[in-house]
């Protein structure tokens, strides 16, 4: 199977460009054009898996007839000669830390006794929260769908299809903070994915009901007619214009079509794109303008000046110059279809520049929504931003699965809706499946990525992980849910007959009750009905700031509201429930890619964020350690991990502090014999990274992304977890939780340097205690130097041995938060390299000045004093 999907049909020309023969192929690999790959050659990150095998297939034969459901994905597994020894390192390091403990339990000698307990303490919860940590990583399994067996019997020959309805909301808060341009670009990829038209609607969810991001939605509309086309009729990839323009190869890849006709194509497309891009970034101006034009016409007396629709109305949300009724968290729910529905929609009249057939001119239905704000609710951020689509969309198309998208995310992979339908459709465990995860990635990180934003560690090994278990956790985004799963009801093998369907649970709008019904009764696909005013109020009462209020909306239905992390609690409420879920990997493409914070200010307010939100969870309802026994107990075990990790750097931080005992004048060991207990910490140490190339190994990841992982959670630990620790005592004590701060996207100001944000430090008072550790650890490798230069002579063996053994730990402490001592340089972190020289000449300046104090303390000074 693997090297039937490496060995494409790919040809290359003499320009170089790379044509992809689709029909040769075959409808499972459109997407193989990506040239690069070696004819026949393994990927890497497959070299050490294996197919699962299959179950009887004979079954499936029954399945022309039209009666139940086909196997839509292959599972795989890590091959025994890898998989063996990594589950026998973990028994190994297991047996290792329990002797290490009892060790030192025994062996009760140290100069500072209280210090001693402490560490013990510690050293316990580092046992146990490895264990946690890596016990769930035993049986790592890889899904990937089957998308040729998916088009054979969803697809019908005469175009029309039996594929499930799918509702996309993409989201977005702020078009400051996240450019419009970006949250565009998503939806552009949305409207142009490879999904039967009539079958997936696109809503996009505007918390900062701003007219800019609506009008930017009209003539995204406008552009996709002309985008959407063009990416059919290429099949190119992404369909996430901004992309697709910055590769260079995107005329190198031609399909079926003669390369000339691709570039003139392009020509065109790429004009108006930019075209596109100009007008968007005029709008606040051309809105501005034409308010004062209207504004100016209204002169009776001194009124506010309101905002204008292009259509000589005022709009019902946020205004530019903002007043009561019109600002952020203070403006009317509104609800606008955009786009039509195609059954509702006359054949579009626009030219047809690309001469594709008019079938491929038809768009899915596009809708903005922007839910009612008002300052006496709380509107509970993302997670009420969600709810409320979930209910807009439950009145309009009532599709039974729903993605969501970040604004700073799009759809790589044109395939990825239909991919993840195989999971929820798949014969084996499909009706059962609540939610279909894929991997998070990102395009505008640093090579280097150097504050570990691509997080390989976590969305290769871990994810992997829960895969073989109940499923991987909820990721925010890039995700598909089966809407009766959101809505709290129990999976089919565990549901009752009587299903309580009443207004105290899902508020009181009857069509959306109805809807609720219908979604249990029948997974299909419904059109939406015709809008009439009734229907229009009924969406606007939806949206409205009170209807969820004394629900159970945000508890057991929907997203879950009152946590900083929404995701992780919503995926585990419904794994409580006893569904399960899959992680998605599309080996030829990535399904969805987007944009990370690479600025470590903006990184260490996530990391509280998310770690914050994790902590919230263990004093919430949503407790791993008492959810019902549907959750699976390594599963449940996952979970505490993931909630209580933040402790975790309460002990490291004691730790890192260490180094400090290098300015006594007297050694002090926290444990006696030293030697002994330095040399246990490095076989662990060493054990912990062994198995570390394993899974390096196995999930097909660098080195470097391993390393940076251990980098961000040392970082992590002396920074933003210990302020998720205190939030978390204050919000006891307090009843006051997180504040969820949206991150700020990144537009690309320098045109130069793509990456000059990272050079970029906002002091903010969380890194204080990094620094103390950094610069304490700086100072005392140097007063060590120094201590060295003086007492060579007169220490002992024994002295010296416990000398080095404490510096390689403050050498290991210094590499660890290396990233964030480039950070602390700023733009001197441009010239690679520059810490090399500046932290010997850090050593040598400290040495120098310890001995001058020594020298004056211990020769001038009693001199003097004489
Ligand atoms: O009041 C709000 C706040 C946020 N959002 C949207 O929520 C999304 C996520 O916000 P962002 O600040 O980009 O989150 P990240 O820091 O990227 O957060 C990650 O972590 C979050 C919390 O765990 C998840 O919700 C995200 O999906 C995940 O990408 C964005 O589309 C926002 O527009 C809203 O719609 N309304
Ligand atoms: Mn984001």
């Amino acid at each position: 199977m693997e090297a039937s999907c490496m060995s494409s049909p790919v040809t290359t020309d003499a320009a170089g460009a790379v044509r992809v023969d689709d029909d040769a192929a075959g409808l499972s690999k459109p997407l193989l054009a990506n040239g690069k790959e070696k004819k026949g050659a393994v990927k890497a990150s497959e070299r050490y898996w294996v197919d699962v095998d299959q179950p009887d297939v004979a079954s499936a034969a029954d399945l022309e007839g039209g009666s139940g459901r086909p196997l839509l994905f292959r599972n795989r597994r890590v091959k025994n000669i890898l998989l063996y020894p990594y589950r026998a390192l973990t028994v190994i390091r297991l047996i290792a830390v329990i002797f290490f403990i009892t060790w030192r339990i025994k062996h009760n000698k140290s100069d500072v006794m209280w210090f001693w307990v402490t560490s013990i303490v510690g050293d316990v919860w580092f046992g146990l929260s490895w264990l946690s940590y890596q016990l769930p990583k035993f049986n790592p399994i890889k899904r990937v769908p089957d998308l040729a067996t998916l088009r054979q019997h969803y697809d019908l020959p005469d175009g029309s299809s039996h594929l499930p309805g799918i509702d996309v909301i993409v989201t977005t808060a702020s078009p400051i903070n996240e450019p419009i341009l970006y949250t565009m670009n998503c939806v552009l990829s949305v409207l142009a994915a490879d999904y039967h038209i009539d079958r997936y609607t696109c809503y996009l969810s505007d918390d900062s009901g701003s007219l800019i991001v609506y009008e930017a939605l009209v003539e995204t509309a406008k552009f996709a007619a002309i985008w959407v086309p063009f990416c059919r009729k290429h099949r190119i990839e992404p369909r996430a214009p901004e992309s697709y323009f910055e590769s260079e190869e995107s005329v190198m890849v031609y399909r079926g079509r003669p390369q000339q006709e691709l570039m003139s194509d392009y020509k065109h497309v790429r004009a108006q794109y930019e075209e596109f891009k100009v007008y968007l970034d005029k709008l606040p101006n051309s809105i501005q303008q034409r308010s004062d034009v209207y504004n100016g016409m209204e002169t009776k007396g001194g009124h506010a000046k309101a905002t204008w629709m292009a259509n000589g109305t005022q709009w019902s949300g946020t205004w530019i110059d903002p007043i009561e009724n019109h600002r952020t968290g203070h403006h009317a729910g509104i609800v606008q279809i955009v786009q039509e529905h195609p059954k509702h929609m006359a054949q579009q009249s626009i030219g047809n520049p690309l001469n594709v057939d008019d079938a491929d001119l038809l768009l899915p239905m596009l809708v903005y929504v922007s839910r009612e704000k008002s300052p006496h609710y709380d509107h509970n951020k993302k997670a009420g931003a969600l709810n409320a689509q979930l209910r807009i969309s439950a009145l309009l198309s009532n599709a039974p699965f729903i993605i969501n998208f970040d604004c700073d995310h799009y759809i790589n992979n044109s395939q990825a809706l239909r991919a993840a339908v195989c999971f929820m459709l798949d014969q084996r465990e499909g009706e059962n499946t609540a939610f279909v995860q894929f991997p998070q990635r990102f395009e505008n990180v640093d090579p280097t990525d150097r504050y570990g934003n691509h997080n390989r560690v976590f969305f290769d090994c871990a994810m992997y992980g829960l895969n073989g278990l109940q499923g991987p956790t909820y990721l925010g985004t890039g995700c598909m849910f089966r809407r009766v799963s959101l809505y709290g009801i129990d999976p089919p093998c565990w549901r009752p007959d009587d299903i309580i369907v009443d207004t105290s649970k899902f508020g009181n709008s009857v069509p959306f009750l109805k809807s609720v019904l219908t979604a249990i009764k029948q997974e299909r696909y419904v059109t939406p009905p015709p809008l009439d005013e009734l229907f229009l109020s009924e969406m606007i009462a939806v949206v409205s700031s009170s209807y969820d209020k004394e629900t159970e909306w945000g508890r057991s239905v929907g997203y879950i509201y009152n946590i900083a992390t929404e995701d992780i609690v919503t995926g585990f409420r419904i794994h409580g429930q006893g569904w399960r879920s899959m992680y998605g990997t599309l080996l030829e493409r990535e399904a969805f890619v987007g944009t990370a914070p690479i600025n470590l200010t903006e990184r260490l307010h996530q990391i509280v964020r998310w770690s914050g939100g994790s902590l919230e969870m263990v004093f919430s309802h949503n407790n791993p350690f008492f959810a019902g026994p549907r959750l699976q107990w390594l599963q449940r075990v996952s979970y505490i991990n993931f909630t209580v990790y933040p402790i975790t750097s309460l002990f490291i931080l004691m730790y890192a502090l260490c180094p400090v005992m290098w300015l006594l004048p007297r050694e002090i060991f926290i444990q006696k014999p030293f030697a002994t207990y330095v040399l246990y910490l490095i076989a662990i140490i060493v054990m912990i990274q062994t198995i570390g190339l394993f899974e390096i190994k196995w999930a097909g990841i660098r080195w470097l992304d391993w390393w940076r992982n251990e980098q961000l959670f040392m970082i992590g630990s002396t920074s933003a977890y210990p302020v998720a620790v205190m939030h978390m005592v204050v919000k006891l004590l307090l009843r006051k939780g997180i504040y969820f701060r949206v991150t700020t996207k990144q537009a690309v100001v320098d045109m130069d340097d793509k990456f000059a944000e990272l050079y970029e430090l906002r002091w903010v008072p969380m890194m204080i205690p990094a620094i103390v550790v950094l610069f304490s650890n700086i100072l005392a490798i140097g007063v060590a130097i120094g201590k060295f230069i003086l007492y060579i002579g007169t220490w002992s063996a024994v002295q010296q041995r416990n000398a080095a053994l404490g510096l390689m730990f403050n050498m290991w402490v210094t590499m660890l938060l290396y990233p964030f001592a480039q950070a602390v340089i700023g733009r001197w972190g441009k010239r690679p390299g520059i810490l090399y020289i500046l932290l010997p000449i850090a050593y040598v300046a400290i040495a120098l000045m310890y001995l001058c104090i020594h020298a004056f303390l211990v020769h001038f000074l009693p001199s003097m004093v004489i």
